[in-house]
């Protein structure tokens, strides 16, 4: 099996398309073939450091940005798109897949566009209630599609409701100890969040206080680490207390650990937290297209696995009060994790691939 998968841009993007191709490879070795998977993806996705780091292969191709910037940026990137679809057509010309999946994100559009004009079955993957502009486009021309919420189907052709493939080791983390002191694991999704990283710091020194032996670990993102990290140090936590990272490699490592988890509501996040049955406070990002975050959250929320509050309602005090009631209270964080494993999609990717197969050629 010969299969290109193309998009980036985010770890939302990414994460899901290297679990699809962990497991296809699997798959095929279990049935003694082999599985030889291209990644298509732009030079300044997460792609270029996540796809080589997965040991699989990448090709890069040049795609503007047509969501929040300037119109002349708008104007470029389209009139560049043609030269994007050539250059992908090439490649998909060269390397001749069974099939091309497209994960949403900068690369996806011409990658599935260019397999479109060539003929070669397609599946689009999407992750979000309402999906982003690259499958909006070719959503209809699509052979199959796995969305996470029944409300995107509607936007594909022959769409599946699948959930989103979660790195297997989230569905068999080793409980933790009882006896282990508390820890808090903060992340603003693959790329940081800008309010975690002004009022954690600022409600720390309390927090740390209120809670004996709690330990922070929090993913400041990489433009932001060094700022977030004076900031903790400005504040006179107790340095030995807290640890500021740019981006955590070890994720499911690192939802073991904690026992509670501060995060934004990206669809990656939610998956995992229902997969690892690990207790979180949701504050949604509000400037996600048409505040998909907000409905992951609120999903979680209505069924008891995650507590949320809205960035709008957030101040540093009330958000080191909100952790701290949650943290004293581990009836309340146990359940929390029952009712997070029952939002688990476990057999997301293995459908995933069965839809691949099916479609292949
Ligand atoms: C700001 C923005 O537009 N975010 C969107 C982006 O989210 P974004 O990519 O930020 O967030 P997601 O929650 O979907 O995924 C984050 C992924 O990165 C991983 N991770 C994160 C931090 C880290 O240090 N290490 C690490 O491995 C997480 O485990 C997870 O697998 O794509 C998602 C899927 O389309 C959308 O739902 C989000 O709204």
């Amino acid at each position: 099996m010969k299969l290109v998968i193309a998009g980036g841009g985010t770890g939302g993007h990414i994460i899901p398309a290297l679990a699809i191709a962990d497991q296809l490879t699997a798959e095929c070795e279990a049935a003694g073939s082999q599985a030889e998977i291209l990644f298509i993806g732009t030079p300044r996705g997460l792609e270029s450091k996540l796809v080589p780091q997965a040991g699989y292969p990448l090709s890069l191709i040049k795609v503007g940005q047509l969501n929040n910037v300037s119109l002349l940026t708008r104007v470029r990137t389209l009139l560049d798109l043609p030269l994007s679809v050539m250059g992908c057509m090439r490649m998909l010309r060269k390397y001749r897949p069974n099939a091309v999946v497209g994960v949403g994100g900068y690369a996806s559009g011409p990658a599935m566009l260019a397999a479109q004009l060539l003929r070669i079955p397609t599946l689009a993957f999407e992750p979000n209630a309402i999906p982003g502009l690259a499958n909006r486009l070719i959503g209809k021309r699509v052979h199959a599609a796995a969305v996470n919420f029944a409300p995107a189907a509607q936007y594909f052709r022959h769409a599946q409701v699948t959930g989103i493939p979660v790195r297997k080791q989230f569905f068999v983390l080793p409980p933790r100890p009882a006896d282990q002191p508390p820890q808090l694991l903060v992340f603003g999704g693959s790329q940081g969040a800008r309010v975690f990283n002004t009022y954690m710091p600022q409600a720390a020194a309390e927090l740390l206080a209120a809670v004996p032996g709690l330990t922070i670990l929090h993913q400041a993102g990489a433009r932001h680490a060094e700022a977030t990290e004076q900031a903790y140090e400005a504040s006179g936590a107790d340095q030995s207390r807290w640890r500021v990272a740019p981006f955590l490699d070890d994720m499911p490592q690192r939802f073991a650990e904690a026992s509670l988890i501060l995060a934004r509501s990206g669809a990656s996040t939610v998956a995992e937290l229902a997969a690892a049955g690990k207790p979180a406070l949701l504050v949604p990002f509000p400037q996600a297209a048409d505040d998909h975050q907000r409905k992951n959250a609120e999903v979680m929320a209505q069924a008891g696995a995650a507590a949320m509050v809205l960035e709008a309602d957030l101040t540093p005090g009330r958000l080191g009060r909100e952790l701290a009631h949650l943290l004293a209270a581990p009836a309340q964080l146990a359940q929390m994790s029952d009712k997070a494993r029952t939002l688990a999609h476990p057999d997301a990717t293995e459908q995933i691939t069965r839809m691949i197969r099916q479609i292949a050629r």
